[in-house]
């Protein structure tokens, strides 16, 4: 704790336009999850804090002229916070591996994504049409159905893709013409106030851009439930989501919820018939499940593999699991960082407990692992865990982990996999694995998941949409329909020759 004395609480509430301390004056230290040390402390905000930002959004956006900017130049503005990001790739990626765990390179990647977010937005709305003129069925009537900005947008966001995750959110409703006031996830807060930084840097008028970084009890439920407040956009896990949906119920304000997934990958035995598919397959099952030590709503953490083709595809998983490279994110040659937090360990421990009382077999992993010089011994690590001979009524199975464990199911028929797939209340993502393309179409065709890879795992486009069926959410990210989030549709219908209408009589 000598460092935490050391360090300056920094002023991390932005309202419009000014960088403030909490109302309350708390404060948060924000520990690297690689130590549980401090490096850094912020101010923690609360509803107090909350109604400050949401009425310098209101402002900004009733008075100012963010709404009303030609969209070339919000455009314009949304390319230049990209050049931004690419300027301060190098920090912001470390800032994001000392933040959620991640390592060095996965933050980079995760930057350049932010960056493309942002030039896809500006394009898409670059590009546009002013309006869509609608055939009235008479000359004397123009009818047009335009888009404008939703107003005030409550943003609230997960730990582990921290500035990703904000980034789908801010650059459409920057672009679509909205204020907004975010709250990160309070244990991971600093990039997404970097990101703020850069919006001003880039010439954001005050007040369309504010931050509060504070817990989600006070910040994020005020942010759900004020009245001011047009649409309030949600990524984390289905507790929360739910929450957020109930708060924001009684204003009937617009609702999106990005939430958890609970995965499968689907491996037939014919994409494992030649020593490179088989390779493949594996290699992509292993990324699937623990790239970010796990902690990604779209893992593919339920492996269900064709029954025939199960052992040695387990095996060869399971020793290749064993060599992943754990430590601090910011070390070379490691390949997967802590877990973000103690509490999330534990409920990985909790869940691997479980499985094995429940009758799963332990192929890899199952513990901490041993200090080393690369790994702090008070670090949050966790083995990569394969869990073998699991069914559908385990928890581990069931239930959202979030974390290094990949459970492994088996079928025999394409059916018996389509129903296993779908055995799930969530319906974020999935991906298959097979060499005949029929049978690709045919099972992506019949799985109940918002994004389907057919022999891949992971890729995300920002042109293509992002969002889940099932308890994994409502509305979507990305894409056309990730900027319709952020926009009320209106139809102007203008009478260019009135007359009386002579309903009445009298
Ligand atoms: N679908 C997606 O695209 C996507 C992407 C990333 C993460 N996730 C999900 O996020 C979850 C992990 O993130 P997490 O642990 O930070 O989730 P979480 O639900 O605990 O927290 C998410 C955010 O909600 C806030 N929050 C907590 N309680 C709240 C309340 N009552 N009202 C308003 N806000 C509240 C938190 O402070 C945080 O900012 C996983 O379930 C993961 O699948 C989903
Ligand atoms: C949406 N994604 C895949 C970037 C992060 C999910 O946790």
């Amino acid at each position: 704790m000598a460092e935490s004395n050391e360090l300056q609480a920094r002023s991390t509430i932005h309202a419009g336009g000014e960088w403030r301390a909490a109302v309350s004056g708390a404060t948060r230290e924000i520990l690297d999850p690689a130590d549980a040390l401090p490096f850094a402390v912020v101010a923690e905000g609360d509803d107090k804090d909350t109604d400050l930002a949401i009425a310098a959004a209101r402002r900004a956006f009733d008075e100012g002229e963010w709404p009303r900017t030609p969209v070339g130049e919000r455009a314009a503005l949304l390319r230049r916070v990209a050049d931004l990001l690419v300027r301060d790739r190098e920090q912001l990626g470390l800032l994001e591996s000392r933040d959620a765990g991640k390592t060095v390179e996965e933050g980079r990647v995760d930057i350049d994504c932010v960056a493309d977010a942002f030039r896809y937005f500006a394009d898409l709305v670059a590009g546009e049409s002013p309006g869509r003129v609608v055939d009235a069925g008479s000359p004397d009537i123009h009818s047009v159905v335009v888009h404008e900005p939703i107003g005030v947008c409550s943003m609230i966001t997960p730990w582990n893709y921290p500035l990703l995750q904000a980034s789908w959110k801010i650059a459409p409703a920057l672009a679509a013409g909205n204020t907004f006031v975010i709250k990160p996830s309070e244990i991971t807060p600093m990039t997404t106030i970097a990101l703020i930084e850069l919006l001003v840097e880039a010439g954001l008028p005050a007040g369309v851009a504010n931050i509060v970084t504070g817990p989600g009890h006070s910040v994020g439920a005020r942010l759900s439930e004020h009245p001011d407040v047009d649409l309030v956009s949600f990524t984390g896990g289905l507790i929360s989501g739910t929450k957020v949906a109930q708060a924001a119920a009684p204003t009937v304000k617009k609702v999106a919820l990005e939430l958890g997934g609970k995965n499968p990958n689907v491996v037939f035995a014919d994409a494992c018939a030649t020593d490179e598919g088989f390779d493949t397959a594996v290699d992509q099952a292993l990324n699937a499940a623990f790239i970010h030590s796990g902690q990604v709503c779209s893992a593919g953490a339920r492996l269900i593999i064709e029954e025939s083709v199960r052992d040695r595809f387990v095996a060869e998983l399971a020793r290749r699991a064993e060599k992943i490279r754990l430590g601090r994110g910011t070390e070379d040659g490691v390949e997967c960082g802590p877990l973000v937090s103690e509490q999330q360990r534990a409920k990985v421990e909790m869940y691997v407990e479980s499985a094995l009382k429940e009758g799963a077999v332990l192929r890899s992993g199952g513990k901490r692992p041993a200090p080393s010089p690369q790994r702090p011994e008070n670090g949050y690590f966790y083995e990569p865990t394969v869990l073998d001979h699991c069914h559908r009524e385990m928890r581990v199975v069931r239930e959202e982990v979030f974390g290094p464990v990949l459970t492994v199911e088996t079928f025999r028929t394409e059916d018996e996999a389509v129903a296993l797939a779908n055995d799930t209340e969530y319906g974020l993502a999935g991906g298959v694995w097979t060499t005949d393309a029929g049978r690709a179409r045919r099972v992506a065709g019949r799985l109940r998941h918002g994004t389907i890879w057919i022999n891949d795992f992971h890729p995300y486009l920002p042109q293509a949409e992002w969002g889940g069926f099932g308890k994994s959410g409502v509305g979507r990210e990305l894409g056309p329909a990730g900027l319709a989030e952020y926009r009320e549709t209106k139809h102007v219908y203008q009478n260019l020759a009135p007359k009386p209408v002579r309903w009445f009589a009298g």
